[in-house]
C-alpha cells in the first residue's frame, strides 16, 4: 500500500497496441497497454494528479481510454469518451491525460470506443487514503481482483454482427475471467461423441499442462484480515463473486463508503467495484475456491475460478471441493434484496437534497429501427456524433448534434403510467429512430431519473442493465417491481441514507430511481454499461453549466466540425 502523506504528480508512459494473450489458454488478439492484459494497475494516493501521456500504436484504428468513476471536476475534456469529451487518438498519435484523483476509492480505466473495452483494454485504479487519513475499516492487507467475461470472436466480428441484418448478438461468453485469467472449457467444443482429437484448434491448446491455464491466485495469512477490492469490467454479464466457507464484509461500493453488512456471495454488475472484508478464519491446511458465476442470463460459461492460498500451502494445492455455484441465475428476488441491502455510510457519506427540481423518466426498449435491432431510450437510439459534445456546447457548434431535446417522459405513456411493460411483442418497437440529442441541465440542478425496464424483443424476457454515470456519484433512492408511478413509487423512497454510486443494476421488468446534482461543468454519458447494448444505441448524454465550460485543449478537437480550418 502506498502511503506518502502528500500528493503527488505520477505520470505513466503507455503505448497501446495489439497482443497475442491466451487469458483463458486460447490465444487470441487482445488490445493492450505496454503490452500487458490486464492493463497495468494504477496505484495512487487521493489527491494525486495523474499524467498519462497514450500512444496509439493500433495500426488501423483511433482510441481513448475513460477513467471510471473519477469526477474530472474541471477536467472534462479528460474523461476520455470518443466524441463526447474529445476525438478518438488516431494511430500514431500521442495524447496527454491529466487529472486529479480527488477521493480515495477503487476505480477503473478502458477503451470508450466502440467495443474496444471488450477487447481487454481495461485495468484497476486504485485510490488510497494518505497516511493521515484512516479508513473506517481496519485491516491486514490489500488483495485485488479484477472481473471480466471473455470472447473468443474478434470484437470486430461482434459489432459486425451487431449492425447487421439479421442481427447476429455477441451471445454468451466463452470464459469467464478473474484478473485476466481463466480457462476455457473444451467439453463444450467436442460434436456429440467427439473426442479431443475432433475438437477446434482452440480447444487443443487448453490443456492441463499449458501453464498459461493456471488460476489467479490470491495469498493469505491465517488469522489476517484483508480488504480484497472486486470490480466487474464485465462485457455482457452479470456476475456473482464467491469464495468457499468465507463470509464477505462489504464497506464501500463504487468509491463511496456503506454501512457493513455480511454476505456469503456477491452480486456485481459490469462497471461497479466493491471493497469486502475477509478474514482468513478457516482450515488453514488447504486453500479454497475463488468462483464467479454469471446472474441475469441463462448460464453458458463455466464457473470462472482462482485460489485462495493459505500461506504457506503450495499454491499448486487445488481445493479438494467442487467450484463454488451462487444463487440460481434468475432469482432476481435474491438480485434485488442484495442490491437493497446498500446504504451510506453513517456520518461519511452525505444525505441527498429532499427534493429534486426535475423527474426525468427512461424507458429503455429493443427495437427495429430500418430493419436494424437497436437499443432506445425514450424511443431515440443513441448514435455518436462526429464532433466531440464538449467541444459543440463549447464552440456553439450546433449543426454538431440534435438540437431537439431529447424526451424527459417515454411518449409511450399515457397518464405517465399506462405504458404495459410486459406485451410481447412490445408494442412501440417500431417508432423509434436514431439520435443524439443532450439532456441539458442548469448548474447546481438537482435531478431525478428514474430508469425503467421493459419485455426485450424476445417473449417473456426482460434484461438486467448496469447504468454508469460519467462525472458524477448519484444517491440510489429506490428499486420497484413493475411500472413506476410518480405518485406512489416515490414514497418508497429512501431520503435518509441511500448509497452514493456511479453505477446501479436496473432489474428485469422493474426500475430504479437515482438523484443527482448537477454540480460538473461539462458533457456526460449515462448509459448502460453492457458494451453490445450500448452499441447499438443504449445511451444518453447530459450537459450542465454549459457556460461555465472550461477551456477546451486542442488535443482534444480535430475531428468533426472541430477539424482546423486553415492550413
Ligand atoms: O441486446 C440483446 O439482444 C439479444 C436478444 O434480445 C435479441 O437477439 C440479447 O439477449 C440482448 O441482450
Amino acid at each position: 500500500r502506498d502511503s506518502r502523506a502528500e500528493a503527488a504528480v505520477l505520470e505513466y508512459d503507455w503505448v497501446v497496441g495489439y497482443l497475442a494473450a491466451a487469458p483463458d489458454c486460447v490465444e487470441k488478439m487482445v488490445i493492450a497497454i505496454n503490452g500487458q492484459f490486464p492493463s497495468p494497475t494504477i496505484h495512487a494516493v487521493e489527491g494525486d494528479t495523474l499524467v498519462v501521456k497514450l500512444k496509439n500504436n493500433l495500426p488501423t484504428e483511433g482510441v481513448s481510454i475513460h477513467w471510471h468513476g473519477i469526477r474530472q471536476r474541471g477536467t472534462p475534456f479528460y474523461d476520455g469518451s470518443a466524441f463526447v469529451s474529445q476525438c478518438p487518438i488516431n494511430p500514431g498519435e500521442t495524447f496527454t491525460y491529466k487529472f486529479v484523483v480527488d477521493r480515495a476509492g477503487t476505480y477503473f480505466y478502458h477503451g470508450h470506443l466502440a467495443m474496444q473495452r471488450v477487447a481487454g483494454l481495461f485495468g484497476s485504479l486504485i485510490v488510497s487514503l494518505p497516511s493521515g487519513k484512516t479508513e473506517p475499516f481496519s485491516y491486514d492487507g490489500d488483495l485485488s481482483v479484477l472481473l471480466s467475461d471473455w470472447y473468443h470472436k474478434s470484437i470486430y466480428q461482434q459489432e459486425l454482427g451487431l449492425s447487421s441484418i439479421p442481427f447476429q448478438f455477441v451471445g454468451e461468453p466463452q470464459s469467464l475471467l478473474i484478473q485476466g485469467r481463466g480457462k476455457y472449457n473444451c467439453s463444450l467444443d467436442l460434436p456429440p461423441g467427439g473426442s479431443a482429437a475432433t475438437s477446434s484448434p482452440d480447444c487443443l491448446q487448453c490443456n492441463a499442462t499449458n501453464p498459461a491455464c493456471a488460476p489467479f491466485v490470491l495469498p493469505v495469512q491465517p488469522g489476517k484480515t484483508y480488504r480484497l477490492r472486486i470490480g466487474s469490467m464485465a462485457t455482457l454479464s452479470s456476475l456473482n463473486f464467491k469464495i468457499e466457507n468465507h463470509n464477505l464484509t462489504v464497506v464501500a461500493a463504487d468509491g463511496r463508503y456503506v454501512e457493513p453488512f455480511v454476505v456469503d456471495n456477491l452480486d456485481v454488475y459490469s462497471g461497479q467495484s466493491y471493497s469486502v472484508l475477509l478474514t482468513a478464519n478457516q482450515d488453514p491446511t488447504r486453500n479454497y475456491w475463488v468462483g464467479v458465476n454469471v446472474r441475469g442470463r441463462k448460464p453458458a460459461t463455466p464457473t470462472g475460478l482462482a485460489i485462495l492460498q493459505y500461506l504457506p500451502n503450495s499454491e499448486h494445492l487445488l481445493p479438494p471441493t467442487p467450484a463454488p455455484t451462487g444463487p440460481v441465475w434468475n432469482d432476481f428476488a435474491v438480485s434485488l434484496a442484495q442490491a437493497q441491502k446498500y446504504s451510506a455510510k453513517k456520518g461519511l457519506e452525505s444525505a441527498p437534497p429532499t427534493t429534486s427540481h426535475k423527474l426525468i423518466i427512461f424507458l429503455m426498449t429493443q427495437n427495429i429501427i430500418n430493419g436494424y435491432t437497436r437499443w432506445a431510450v425514450n424511443n431515440i437510439s443513441q448514435v455518436p456524433s462526429a464532433t466531440p459534445l464538449l467541444a459543440a456546447f463549447k464552440f456553439k457548434l450546433w449543426n454538431a448534434f440534435d438540437q431537439t431535446p431529447p424526451p424527459r417522459r417515454p411518449p409511450q405513456y399515457t397518464n405517465n403510467k399506462h405504458f404495459d411493460i410486459f406485451a410481447t411483442p412490445n408494442p412501440n418497437t417500431t417508432h423509434a429512430s436514431l439520435g443524439n440529442g443532450v439532456y441539458v441541465s442548469k448548474l447546481g440542478e438537482v435531478v431525478d431519473i428514474v430508469i425503467q425496464n421493459t419485455n426485450t424483443l424476445v417473449p417473456n424476457n426482460s434484461e438486467i442493465h448496469p447504468w454508469h454515470f460519467h462525472g458524477h456519484d448519484f444517491w440510489v433512492l429506490g428499486y420497484g417491481e413493475g411500472v413506476f408511478d410518480p405518485r406512489n413509487s416515490t414514497k418508497t423512497y429512501n431520503l435518509v441514507n441511500p448509497p452514493l454510486r456511479n453505477t446501479v443494476a436496473v432489474f428485469p421488468y422493474g426500475w430504479v430511481a437515482i438523484r443527482f446534482i448537477a454540480d460538473n461543468p461539462g458533457v456526460w454519458p449515462f448509459h448502460c454499461h453492457v458494451e453490445p447494448h450500448l452499441f447499438v444505441g443504449m445511451g444518453t448524454v447530459f450537459a450542465e453549466g454549459i457556460h461555465k465550460l472550461p477551456h477546451i485543449p486542442s488535443q482534444t478537437l480535430g475531428c468533426g466540425l472541430t477539424k482546423p480550418t486553415r492550413w
